[in-house]
């Protein structure tokens, strides 16, 4: 099967072209196979992308796919009071049904603002990775693992068999993390053994870290040391394997001394830290300090809405009224986090996050013949600080085309809305 996409304006992500031309992208199967000029006949599938950017889909790394069901549920409340008052006997209700449909109400709602891999942390995961395999998203997903008394083996036997059952399937688009949730829910013991497993088996981790102010003191109180600290001493960050830390909103000097020797990094979800009140991660220092930096939205609970496009601006925006200087971050960095830094972080870069011949053909196409992105004079700018979610047009995934003119293909939107509707009145009554 060969799709060429024709006549888009081609931003490929990529450090050697650093200005877009416009041009034709031929797609093989799941793979990019040329961008230049060809000819529609030997294509079995046109896309005419006349007044659109073809750039790489975003990529989400840090998300609680089926909490879109607990969207604008509780929204005013801090983190400890918000997660234990009222997501987590929420989530108790959930049954596996729940998951499947809230995790495909998430998914469609990323595809429409232009995500084409993400990062999951929840529970019954094998549900949502039977979502991401209707859908036709890619995904690294992960068990959330916490060890309140003694009871964190269960869970890891099922964070195992995730690995075991899904790790490659779907096509190849899903892969799978080990996830000790946050240091302030696994004892020390816990993270050693989970550390020891990604060494032996190489996979990557997925971690929530300090996201609070609270966090950090009842660390300090608890062990003598910050969150980050405590992730270090432990090893977290000594082996050969990838970290995926979630937030890492306060961390001191030391702490970033600390995070150089990890081979992920961080990723940095704005609006749920600004909404929870949690403050504003140091990104600018991270950068400096060549730490990977990726863009996420947290589950939906506290996010509102899962479009990266919204968290491109926050991230931006803050970075600049943080350090009091518009020079610290530019939107061609913004547009990097959220792409190629971003497959990093889920340590698929070799595979996606550019567009180049010989990777998979995850590609958006974005409509830029609006009154708000008319004119086109620098596209980072354009895509990074007036473009939204709803501006995708078409998007394209492993090859397949899952949108196309804001046309769901792989799922009946309504069926999902509905769905969504009707099981949520269950979930948070009297809560
Ligand atoms: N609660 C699960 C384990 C963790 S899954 C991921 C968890 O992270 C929680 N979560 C979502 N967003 C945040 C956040 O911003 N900080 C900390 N936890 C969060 C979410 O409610 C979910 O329970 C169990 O009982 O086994
Ligand atoms: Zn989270």
């Amino acid at each position: 099967m060969k799709t060429l996409i024709k006549n888009a304006l081609i931003l490929t992500m990529n450090e050697t072209d650093d200005q877009p031309v416009t041009g034709d992208i031929l797609i093989k199967d799941h793979t990019i196979q040329y961008i230049g000029t060809v000819s529609e006949e030997i294509a079995d599938e046109v896309i005419q992308a006349d007044g659109m950017v073809a750039m790489p889909g975003l990529i989400n790394t840090h998300n609680h796919s089926p909490m879109s069901l607990l969207r604008a549920f509780s929204d005013d409340l801090r983190l400890m009071e918000w997660l234990e008052k009222k997501m987590l006997p929420a989530e108790a209700r959930m049954t596996k049904e729940d998951i499947y449909w809230g995790s495909m109400l998430a998914i469609i709602e990323m595809i429409k603002s232009g995500t084409t891999s993400y990062a999951d942390m929840y529970i019954h995961m094998d549900y949502i990775a039977e979502a991401v395999k209707d859908s036709g998203i890619r995904a690294s997903l992960t068990r959330g693992l916490i060890q309140l008394k003694d009871d964190g083996g269960k869970r890891l036997e099922e964070g195992l068999e995730l690995m075991q059952k899904w790790s490659g399937k779907a096509d190849g688009r899903i892969t799978t993390m080990l996830g000790p949730h946050a240091p302030y829910t696994c004892p020390p013991s816990f993270i050693e053994k989970i550390a020891t497993l990604a060494k032996e088996m190489q996979v990557p981790i997925h971690i929530h870290l300090a996201e609070t102010h609270e966090e950090v003191s009842k660390m300090k109180q608890k062990y003598g040391k910050t969150p980050t600290q405590y992730l270090y001493d432990l090893g977290l960050f000594s082996g050969d394997y990838h970290v995926l830390l979630a937030h890492g909103v306060h961390v001191d000097d030391q702490d970033i001394s600390f995070l150089k020797a990890n081979k992920g990094g961080i990723a940095h979800n704005p609006f749920s830290n600004l909404k929870l009140g949690c403050g504003i991660a140091p990104i600018k220092k991270y950068l400096d300090a060549g730490i990977t930096v990726g863009i996420g939205t947290d589950g939906a609970g506290s996010a509102s809405s899962l479009d990266l496009f919204k968290e491109m601006k926050f991230t931006g925006g803050l970075q600049k009224v943080n350090y009091f200087d518009p020079t610290v971050i530019d939107a061609k960095t913004l547009l990097k986090m959220a792409t190629i830094e971003g497959a990093k972080l889920l340590h698929i870069d070799r595979y996606v996050g550019t567009l180049e011949v010989g990777k998979l053909a995850d590609i958006i196409l974005i409509d830029i013949m609006q009154p708000h992105l008319v004119p086109h004079n620098d596209i980072y700018a354009l895509l990074a600080y007036s473009a939204t979610g709803s501006d995708v047009h078409t998007s394209i995934i492993h090859g397949n085309i899952v949108m196309r003119d804001r046309k769901l293909q792989t799922v009946d939107e309504a069926f999902v809305l509905r769905e969504a509707l009707q099981r949520v009145q269950r979930l948070i009554k009297e809560i």
